[in-house]
């Protein structure tokens, strides 16, 4: 059994980008760098935990994400994987990913790739041969030609079993390009997977308008609604995205009838255009009778992340005149989050009455309607 880590270096400075705020925190194509680069490793298969090395000085930044263990870095980049390494130390860690928060347009074939080179080998990186010619040059004016023949332009992820890259590291001397350096000086042979251009380092500003124009041209984007109903009987509490909350009546149903879970797991599936939680897990099935939602939602998620999607948002409204949703609505997103695991503040959880007015105004029942959005699609 492996248990494989990702580490993703934030903590630089992106002086060459230019910028009020490090490169890692601008937008691409409406989202923060950093959201696109997590969420390739939230999706990766075969990833178990992920650590993220931020600046000292950005440490605040890491209660945002309550799904990755986060640490200082240090002046150099190689100083800020080592902080990574470090932190895993001790852990059931056997294999490691390093990726450059820099490089969000990861695809999930790339990740993959080097892990399974990792299976025979202890180092495993992606490259790009280089196709142009190479020249040298001083002064604005060609001095010469470079053989090109048997040269590669390096990417991340850069993947290691994790023993071998954390000794590696802890015996380099100086700063070092990247990993592979660190990891050959080591003695550790590092075997290629094909890198893509996509997978481009934003260094520059000009690198986010190339990053933006990948995206335009593959980005999938599929929206989804979700509507479900569940009726009132006699009880002490109703199961709402499933949190308990008190209440005069139960709702009923064949599960435990969390109707703003199912509306959600509805929403993705429509999505995904992969048919509704009744086809799925039909209310005939005895095996599904008073099951815990959160298994048919996490069913929808899995299948969002096989198909290359991400879940780029989730909104929910509750109609209901009681119980009040307002003082669980926090605790409703944190948990509907973690079974996707997503950032919390992609879930919105709100509520209305429907001002006394059909069965949800006469308290007969609870009515739940959610949108979602994926974006991504078979990467
Ligand atoms: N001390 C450092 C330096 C770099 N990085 C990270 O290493 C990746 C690749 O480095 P680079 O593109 O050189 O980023 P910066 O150092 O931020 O850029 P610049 O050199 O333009 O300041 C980036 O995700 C960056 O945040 C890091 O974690 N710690
Ligand atoms: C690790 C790296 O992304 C491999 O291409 C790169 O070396 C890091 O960035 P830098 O621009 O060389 O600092």
């Amino acid at each position: 059994m492996t248990d494989t880590a990702a580490i993703i270096v934030a903590a630089g400075r992106g002086t060459r980008a230019g910028g009020d705020i490090a490169k890692q925190w601008q937008t691409l194509a409406g989202r923060r760098v950093i959201d696109w680069t997590l969420d390739a490793y939230r999706a990766a298969a075969g990833v178990d935990c992920i650590v993220m090395v931020l600046h000292p000085q950005e440490m605040h930044r890491a209660a945002e994400f309550p799904d990755v263990t986060s640490v200082a870095g240090g002046e150099a980049r190689s100083d800020s994987v080592r902080a990574g390494l470090e932190a895993l130390a001790g852990s059931n860690c056997t294999h490691v990913l390093i990726h450059d928060a820099a490089r969000p347009l990861v695809s999930q074939r790339i990740i993959s790739d080097v892990l399974t080179a990792l299976k025979d080998a202890d180092g495993a990186a992606p490259a790009l041969e280089v196709s142009d010619a190479l020249w040298r040059g001083a002064e604005g004016v060609v001095t010469g030609l470079q053989d090109r023949s048997g040269l590669y332009r390096a990417q991340t992820p850069q993947g290691f079993a994790f023993d071998a890259i954390l000794a590696a590291h802890s015996a380099f001397a100086g700063t070092a390009a990247d990993d592979v350096e660190v990891a050959r000086a080591a003695g550790i042979e590092v075997v290629m997977v094909p890198g893509e251009e996509r997978n481009l380092k934003l260094t520059r500003a000009s690198d986010f308008r190339r990053a933006e124009a990948f995206l335009g041209a593959s980005m999938d984007i599929r929206v989804g609604n979700g509507f479900d109903v569940h009726r009132f009987g006699n009880g002490d509490r109703v199961i709402l995205c499933g949190i308990e909350v008190p209440h005069t009546h139960e709702l009923k149903g064949h599960s435990d009838a969390d109707v703003g879970m199912h509306a959600i797991t509805d929403a993705i599936y429509g999505a995904l255009a992969m048919g509704d939680i009744g086809q799925h897990f039909p209310p005939s099935d005895n095996q599904w009778k008073g099951a815990d939602s959160a298994l048919f939602l996490r069913h929808a998620g899995e299948l969002a992340t096989a198909q290359g999607y991400a879940i780029s948002n989730i909104d929910l409204t509750l109609i209901c005149e009681r119980p009040k949703i307002g003082p669980h609505a926090a605790a409703m997103a944190q948990k509907i989050a973690q079974i996707l695991g997503i950032a919390p503040g992609r879930v919105s959880i709100k509520a209305t009455t429907s001002e006394r007015l059909g069965f949800t105004g006469r308290e007969e029942g609870i009515a739940a309607m959610a949108t979602t959005l994926l974006t991504g699609g078979a990467s």
